[in-house]
Parts: C-alpha cells; sequence; structure tokens
C-alpha cells in the first residue's frame, strides 16, 4: 500500500461548561461534543526512506481559499505533529507525505486542526500497518490537544478533564445544522483568557441533564432550547459582531443557536434539511453572515476512504 486517504468530521459543542481556570492553565470542561457532516480529508503517502523519522512534507488544498489561510506546513502543522508522535510511538524511521484537503473553517471554533491531526493519526497506522489499538491512538491524541480524541470517536460524546476525557452520549435520530461562517478565525486561547476575565467566580462545570434527555430522545425542539456555551459571551466581547448572527438565526426561526466553541462559527439548529437551508439562506442576507454550510449529525469519526 502505498497512499490511505481518511475522512474526518468537525464537531459542535452541543454544552460547554466551563470552570475556572486550573493551576497548568487549562479549564476542566463539560464538554458535549458532536460531529457533523463537514469533513476534512487527509491522505499520507510513503515519502523518502531516507527522511528524517515520521517528518512530514505537507501541502493543503481547500474547499475555498479560506480554508486554507493560515494553515502552517511545517511542524506548527497538527498533522505534521501527529505523525512525528505515532512515529515515535512506533519506531517507524521513515518520512511521509501529508496532504490536507480542508473544508472545516480554520480557526473557527470547529476543531479543524484536530480532526487532521486525528485524521493523520488514523491514516499513518493504516499506511504503516502499526496496528495501534484504539485506545491507544486516544491517548495519544488526548497529547495533541484536548480536541484531538474526538474526531477518532465521532458521534455524539461527553467529554470532561480539559475535554479529552470521553464517554459516549446516548442518542437518536439526526439533527439538521446550519454554520454561519465569519471571516478570519479566533484563538482559542485568547476566548479562554476572555473568559477567565468577565467569569473570575466561574462554578465547577456540569453536566446537563435536560440536554442529555433531548438528545437521547432526538426531540430536536428540546435540543435547541438547551444548546449552552459558556465561552459564547468571551467570543462575543472580542468579535462584537456575532451577537447579530445569532440573533438573525433566532429571527429566521432557528429551534436553537449557539456560537461553537469557541467561535467565531455560529451554530444554528433547524427542525429538518429544507428548514436548515431556507435558514441559510435567510442568514445570507444578514450583514455579518460571509458564508453559510448545512450540515448534518451526528456522523462518524475518522474513518479511511481510500487505500492504493
Ligand atoms: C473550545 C474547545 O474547542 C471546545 O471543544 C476546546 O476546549 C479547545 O480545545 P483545543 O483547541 O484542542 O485546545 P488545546 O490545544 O488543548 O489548548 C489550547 C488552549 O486553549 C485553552 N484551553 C483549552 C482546553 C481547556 N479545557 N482549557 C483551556 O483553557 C488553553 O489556553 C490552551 O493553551
Ligand atoms: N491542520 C491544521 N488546520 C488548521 N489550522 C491548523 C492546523 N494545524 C495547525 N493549525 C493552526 O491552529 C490554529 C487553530 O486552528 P483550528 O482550525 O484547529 O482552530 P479551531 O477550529 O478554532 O480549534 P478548536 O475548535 O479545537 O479550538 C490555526 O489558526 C493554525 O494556525
Amino acid at each position: 500500500m502505498n497512499t490511505v486517504t481518511v475522512r474526518v468530521p468537525a464537531k459542535v459543542n452541543l454544552q460547554l461548561a466551563v470552570g475556572p481556570a486550573r493551576d497548568d492553565g487549562y479549564h476542566d470542561l463539560v464538554n458535549v461534543f458532536h460531529a457533523v457532516s463537514l469533513f476534512d480529508e487527509v491522505t499520507v503517502t510513503h515519502g523518502a526512506p531516507d527522511a528524517k523519522p515520521g517528518s512530514a512534507v505537507l501541502t493543503a488544498t481547500g474547499d475555498r481559499p479560506s480554508r486554507t489561510a493560515g494553515v502552517p506546513l511545517d511542524h506548527g502543522n497538527l498533522a505534521a505533529r501527529a505523525v512525528a508522535l505515532l512515529a515515535r510511538e512506533t519506531g517507524v524511521r521513515t518520512g511521509v507525505r501529508v496532504h490536507l484537503h480542508k473544508a472545516i473553517p480554520v480557526a473557527g471554533g470547529m476543531a479543524g486542526g484536530s480532526a487532521d491531526a486525528a485524521a493523520a493519526l488514523v491514516a499513518c497506522d493504516a499506511l504503516w500497518g502499526t496496528g495501534v489499538p484504539t485506545a491507544r491512538l486516544v491517548e495519544l491524541a488526548a497529547e495533541l490537544g484536548s480536541d484531538v480524541p474526538f474526531p477518532l470517536l465521532g458521534g455524539t460524546a461527553v467529554g470532561t478533564g480539559r475535554g479529552e476525557r470521553l464517554t459516549p452520549a446516548a442518542g437518536n435520530g439526526t439533527f439538521h445544522w446550519v454554520f454561519a461562517l465569519a471571516e478570519g478565525g479566533l484563538s482559542t486561547a485568547a476566548v479562554f483568557a476572555e473568559y477567565d476575565r468577565l467569569r473570575p467566580d466561574a462554578p465547577e462545570p456540569e453536566p446537563d441533564r435536560e440536554l442529555a434527555a433531548a438528545l437521547a430522545d432526538g426531540d430536536a425542539h428540546r435540543l435547541g432550547a438547551a444548546l449552552a456555551n459558556d465561552l459564547q459571551r468571551a467570543s462575543f466581547s472580542l468579535r462584537p459582531g456575532l451577537a447579530a448572527t445569532i440573533a438573525a438565526g433566532r429571527e429566521a426561526g432557528a429551534l436553537g443557536a449557539i456560537v461553537s466553541g469557541s467561535g467565531p462559527t455560529c451554530a444554528f439548529l433547524a427542525e429538518s434539511a429544507p428548514r436548515a437551508r431556507e435558514l441559510a439562506a435567510a442568514l445570507l442576507e444578514s450583514e455579518e453572515c460571509a458564508e453559510t454550510v448545512v450540515a448534518h449529525g451526528p456522523v462518524q469519526g475518522a474513518v479511511v476512504v481510500g487505500r492504493s
């Protein structure tokens, strides 16, 4: 086998409850991840046998030019870090070429870089035939970032700790989403820092039972009412235009409207696929919204879609 391609989904956070800053600078979370049908593809190919062990030569394309803006093509790329980590773990000593095809917005709060890292782990494990157990891949993913384990699993899952300790959530049915993408990204670290400034007295995060029940019943109306993101106020503070996007979605009939993770992407829950398309059209009329994406969830996590 010379080439492996893995498809990996974006996430939206259905509940993001954020506790106070810990001594290590991270925050304890109750983080309900939900994988949606907006996918990056990561293709890995054997590189030169005499290349530095685990080194990755990266290229990137995107559905739109904005999808590669600001994406590093050196060791700063999370996918390159994933390749190096797996090579160290397995003792593989060859280099690899990695091509990213990105549809997930960059620094958009939908964990695009984390998805690429998870996909790179799965792709290299298949290319190298190293057979690393999924439980170990999840541990390696957590070393790369708090959001990296979830795209290995997909579906809907509750993350605790800094978000990396995952438990699959019971769920029924399919939910229909519209994502309003903003120009440019938001730094996750900056949003957490703004959260600390705005909420120095944050309580310990607690799971929301109503949200869990809505998911289990597949009830989009109840789920829409239960969506909650503690980082939203911090995202609004750093990007005031987002409040108008959320208001426009609510006015256009969204069942729920929320900033996705650290933002600036805003997520809107619709009653059905046709209603999602109507909502997307209405959002495009609002001044703040440059682009919309319609998607559904939950979808499966990183999966091999091509080998040659
Ligand atoms: C906002 C979310 O996307 C919600 O899923 C995640 O919590 C962020 O996950 P991520 O981008 O993988 O974050 P990491 O790469 O682990 O950390 C980036 C930065 O975000 C902040 N961070 C992240 C996770 C967490 N539980 N507490 C934090 O305070 C820290 O400042 C950290 O330096
Ligand atoms: N493969 C990658 N794709 C996109 N950005 C990457 C990648 N690797 C590293 N980066 C860097 O990480 C930054 C954040 O990227 P990413 O798209 O993962 O943000 P995000 O979706 O807001 O993350 P999260 O939701 O996990 O907080 C980018 O601005 C970029 O500099």
